[in-house]
């Protein structure tokens, strides 16, 4: 890493693996370990915005709070599945990634789930309690057998379908509902696809493993809770609050609901909750994804998606950006910087509001992953009006605004390789251009209104549209002489001889705001504009 490019650096801010340490370390990342950091919401708020990188676990709050001041936070990274603990929302506007880890502990919390089934059915951490304290209540700790009885899945996703199968390998018939779960899916799990209502009723053995949305919660309400089956036992290892706790204690309390075995709570860490100190109640302190299996792999997986986002752009598993592969990423990379240059050309010329974004993908480029690149051109276009857009917020602010955003693709690109081609609609007129990038791979500017054109983009450009007629080139090339600016490339075009003529100019120093009066003052000059990139 250079001065200029100095390497990023990751707060690890709960309790991840150490073998994340190292992965950040051997990638040239510099880390902070503070597995204790994520309780402490004021001491994370003075450091975050030293940071490129979060890692965390589910004690670390990503509050919209926050993240105000992680002002360099380009990545969260989730060491789990639950990202409830980031607003995500917030994240996005801030043009921040949030990434989980979707598969690494899912067999670890689907064997949590089961067993916490077993020690439910047969009351172990009781029975254990009262043979360690020398009691030998042989009669009190009667079980029930698990052994056909109806296991009833809330949510079948990636631990659902792991529970389903050791439910289905436990001799059990497992019903689910999930409106997600596809009817060849559930053939193929083996498991009976139902409504919630019918679950209710006909279930032994309840087990959530939903997310927490704004439609999961509370989905066991006091109400749902009600229509179960006398004799009911109840796992929540999802998340807290997907269950009203206390109805169910009166439910456990009333014998109705025979017992429940919780791993999540509404409140975390759970120092009090109506399910605490009830008879066939087992509570585990969010336990679910806790074995030294799940927790490498998360932490692995982790630091090398974070890594490779903050090193490669390479994004996997994002919950708020469509995800680009170490292998496309540097195919798209210069694509991305195309489109978001050749935004920024149009944006910067564009006085009134914008109504549509077209891009239009000609040749190779069409075959890419074009998310990311149409984010960039969304960003280069809008940026001159928000100066806080970036990739990953630009549909979203775009759709808020209620900019059209089309994606347009074509297998041919004239004599070239690949072409983009951005068409802005605005208030005023609609303006397009195009670019190709080149062998070097140097995003180049094609066409602009029709006119040919061939340049790259500069820190410091001249755009000037005039009447094509003969002295105007000596008149403009004498006033950025006398001005004692120096001219790094010029193009020019024109649409016909004596027509319309675009000239677009590199320079090496910023042009004044009195330079660009004279050049207004060029009888041929139609328009002439200072653009940065
Ligand atoms: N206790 C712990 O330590 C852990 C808890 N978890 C929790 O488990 C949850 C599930 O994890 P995965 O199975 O990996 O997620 P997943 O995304 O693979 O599966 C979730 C399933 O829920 C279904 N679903 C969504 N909305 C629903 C609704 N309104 N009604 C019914 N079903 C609905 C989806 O269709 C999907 O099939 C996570 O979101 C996380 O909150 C995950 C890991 C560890
Ligand atoms: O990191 C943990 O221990 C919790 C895991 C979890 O809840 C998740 O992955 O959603």
């Amino acid at each position: 890493m250079t001065a200029q490019n100095p390497a990023p650096k990751v707060l690890i801010s709960d309790a991840l693996s150490p073998a994340a340490v190292q992965i950040f370390k051997d990638r040239g990342i510099e880390v902070t370990f503070d597995p204790n950091l994520g309780k402490d919401k004021d001491k994370l708020a003075a450091i975050i915005g030293e940071y490129d990188g979060l890692a965390i676990r589910s004690a670390t709050k990503a509050t919209a709070k926050l993240l105000e001041a992680a002002k360099n936070l380009k990545v969260i990274g989730r060491a789990g599945i639950g990202v409830d603990n980031v607003e995500i929302p917030a994240a996005t506007a801030r043009g921040i990634i949030v990434m989980n880890t979707p598969f690494g502990n899912s067999i670890t919390t689907a064997e949590h789930a089961i067993a916490m089934m077993f020690a439910l059915a047969r009351q172990i951490p009781a029975a254990d309690t009262s043979t360690q304290a020398g009691k030998w209540e042989k009669n009190r700790f009667m079980g029930v057998e698990i052994t056909a009885k109806t296991l009833g899945l809330i949510g079948c996703g990636n631990i659902g379908s792991i529970v389903a199968e050791r439910g289905i390998g436990l001799k059990m018939r497992v019903i689910a509902f999930d409106p997600y779960l596809s009817a060849e899916r559930a053939v193929q799990l083996g498991v009976e696809k139902v409504e919630l209502e019918d679950l209710l009723k006909r279930a032994d053995f309840i087990t959530l493993h939903v997310p927490m949305t704004a439609m999961t919660k509370n989905i066991l309400s006091a109400e749902n809770l009600a229509k179960t089956k006398k004799g009911v036992r109840i796992i929540n290892c999802a998340r807290g609050g997907l269950v009203d706790e206390a109805a169910l204690a009166e439910l456990i309390k009333s014998g109705h609901v025979a017992g429940a075995a919780f791993d999540v709570f509404s409140v975390e860490p759970a120092e009090t909750n109506p399910l605490f100190g009830l008879e066939n109640v087992v509570c585990t302190p969010h336990l679910g994804a806790s074995t030294n299996e799940a927790q490498e792999n998360v932490a692995l997986q982790v630091a090398e998606q974070m890594s490779d986002y903050l090193l490669k752009g390479a994004i996997t598993n994002a919950v708020n950006f469509p995800s680009i592969s170490a292998e496309e990423a540097p195919r798209i990379k210069p694509f991305v910087a195309l489109a978001e240059k050749l935004g920024s050309f149009l944006g910067q010329l564009t006085e009134a509001p914008v109504k549509g974004i077209r891009i239009e993908y000609e040749g190779a480029v069409a075959h890419l992953n074009l998310k990311a690149i149409s984010a960039a051109a969304i960003t280069g276009v809008l940026r001159p009006f928000l100066p806080e857009i970036n990739m990953v917020n630009a549909a979203m602010i775009a759709k808020e605004k209620g900019i059209v955003v089309e994606e347009l693709t074509r297998e041919v690109a004239g004599n070239l390789e690949s072409v983009i081609r951005i068409v802005v609609e605005a208030e005023d007129m609609p303006r397009h251009a195009s670019g190709t990038v080149f062998q070097d791979g140097k995003p180049r500017i094609v066409e602009i209104r029709d006119i040919q054109v061939d340049a790259e983009f500069a820190p410091h450009m001249l755009y000037v549209r005039n009447a094509d007629k003969p002295g105007f080139i000596g008149q403009f090339g004498s006033l950025l002489g006398e001005a004692g600016v120096n001219v790094a490339t010029f193009s020019l075009g024109r649409d016909k001889p004596g027509g319309d003529a675009i000239c677009y100019v590199a320079v090496d120093e910023p042009i004044s705001d009195a330079l660009l009066d004279k050049i207004h003052e060029i009888p041929m000059v139609k328009r002439a504009r200072r653009l940065r990139f």
